[in-house]
C-alpha cells in the first residue's frame, strides 16, 4: 500500500467528482481542498447536493474521483489495488451510515456486531475489546441485546463501536444523527467524540444537525462542491479569568489565491460583480464597488482585527 510518514489524516487537492447519467454531467466536487490533522473531530456541513456524501464515499474508498488527489493516514487513494480498497476499508477508515438499520446485523447482539470486523481481519482479544468499546461508547449494558431490542442512539453508538473496532486511523459518518431525535443525537455525538479522543482516532462526520458545532473544534462548510468557509471552536480565558468558548470563522484560500466569502457577507454588504480590496501591513481589506467608501475615516485602521477573525462569540 502507498504510505507516507509526515503526514495529516484525510488530504484532499482539487478533487472533482463527475457523475455522468444519460449524457448529462453533474460535478459534484469542483476542485476539493481538505487538511484534516491526526485526532482533530470535524463536522462537514452544506446544502443538500453541495457533495458531501459524494466526498465521504470517495473517502471511505466506496467511489474514486475524476480528478485530483486523495491521501486517508498516508494512503494514496487514486493508486489502491482492489485488494489494498478492502485492506483500506477493513483497517485503515471505519464507516457510519445515517440508517440505524445499515450498520448492524440484526440477528447478532451488540457485542457480537463489534467483534465481527475483528473475525474478520483475525484479530485477537476480541470479547475484551468489544467490551471496551461499547463501555466507552457508553452502552455496555446493551452488549447481549440484538439491534431490534435497542433505541436508536443506542443502536448508533454500537455501530460506532463496531466502526471503531478495528482501530482505524479515521472514522467517516455520514448523518449518524439524521434518524434521531435531539436528545439522543446529543448523546450519540458526546460519545463519538470522547471515543474519539480517548482512541486518537481522527473523526470526519457529515451533518444537517445545527447542535454539531458543540461538539466539535472545527466545521467545514461545503458549497458547490468545494469547501468555502469554516469555524474553529476555541476554549480562552478572558482578562477576568473566566474560560469560554470563542467560534471564529475562517475561509479558505486555494493555491491560486482565490478565496469564497461567506454568503451571509457578501449579501448583507451587497458585494458582487467586483469588490475593491486594499491591503494593510496585517490584514487585506475587502470592498464594496462603489465610490463612498475611500480609505477616510470609515476605513477600518491597519491596527483594528479584520473582519471576521474577531473572535465572535456565537454560543
Ligand atoms: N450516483 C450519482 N449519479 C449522478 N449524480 C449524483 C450521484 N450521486 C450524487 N449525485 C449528484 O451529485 C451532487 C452532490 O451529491 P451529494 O449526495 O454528494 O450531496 P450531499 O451534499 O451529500 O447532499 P445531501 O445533504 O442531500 O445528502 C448532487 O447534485 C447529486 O444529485
Amino acid at each position: 500500500m502507498n504510505t507516507t510518514t509526515a503526514r495529516p489524516d484525510i488530504w484532499c487537492e482539487d478533487l472533482v467528482r463527475i457523475y455522468s447519467t444519460e449524457g448529462v454531467e453533474v460535478q459534484a466536487l469542483q476542485g476539493l481542498n481538505l487538511v484534516v490533522d491526526p485526532g482533530d473531530v470535524v463536522a462537514l456541513v452544506g446544502a443538500s447536493g453541495s457533495g458531501k456524501s459524494t466526498l465521504l464515499n470517495i473517502l471511505s474508498g466506496l467511489d474514486r474521483p475524476t480528478g485530483g488527489r486523495a491521501r486517508v493516514a498516508g494512503v494514496d487513494l487514486m493508486a489502491m489495488s482492489r485488494a489494498q480498497r478492502v485492506d483500506y476499508q477493513r483497517s485503515v477508515v471505519g464507516f457510519v451510515w445515517q440508517q440505524t438499520s445499515r450498520n448492524l446485523l440484526p440477528f447478532l447482539t451488540a457485542a457480537d456486531n463489534v467483534a465481527l470486523p475483528m473475525v474478520i481481519s483475525g484479530r485477537g482479544g476480541r470479547g475484551a475489546r468489544a467490551a471496551e468499546l461499547l463501555d466507552l461508547l457508553g452502552v455496555a449494558d446493551c452488549a447481549d441485546r440484538r439491534p431490534a431490542q435497542l433505541s436508536g442512539g443506542q443502536q448508533q453508538r454500537v455501530a460506532i463501536a463496531t466502526a471503531l473496532a478495528n482501530a482505524p486511523s479515521v472514522l467517516l459518518a455520514d448523518e449518524p444523527t439524521g434518524e434521531l431525535d435531539d436528545a439522543a443525537s446529543e448523546q450519540v455525538l458526546g460519545a463519538m467524540r470522547s471515543a474519539a479522543e480517548e482512541l486518537g482516532t481522527t473523526v470526519l462526520v457529515v451533518t444537517h444537525d445545527p447542535t454539531v458545532s458543540d461538539h466539535v473544534r472545527r466545521t467545514v462548510q461545503i458549497r458547490d462542491g468545494r469547501t468555502s468557509t469554516e469555524v474553529l471552536r476555541q476554549t480562552v480565558v478572558d482578562a477576568d479569568g473566566v474560560e469560554r468558548t470563542v467560534a471564529r470563522e475562517y475561509t479558505v484560500i486555494d493555491r491560486a489565491g482565490r478565496i469564497q466569502l461567506p454568503r451571509a457577507h457578501v449579501d448583507e454588504l451587497g458585494l458582487r460583480d467586483r469588490v475593491r480590496i486594499e491591503k494593510e501591513s496585517s490584514h487585506v481589506q475587502v470592498w464594496p464597488d462603489d465610490e463612498t467608501h475611500g480609505t477616510g475615516d470609515d476605513a477600518l485602521g491597519a491596527d483594528e482585527e479584520p473582519p471576521g477573525t474577531d473572535g465572535e462569540e456565537r454560543r
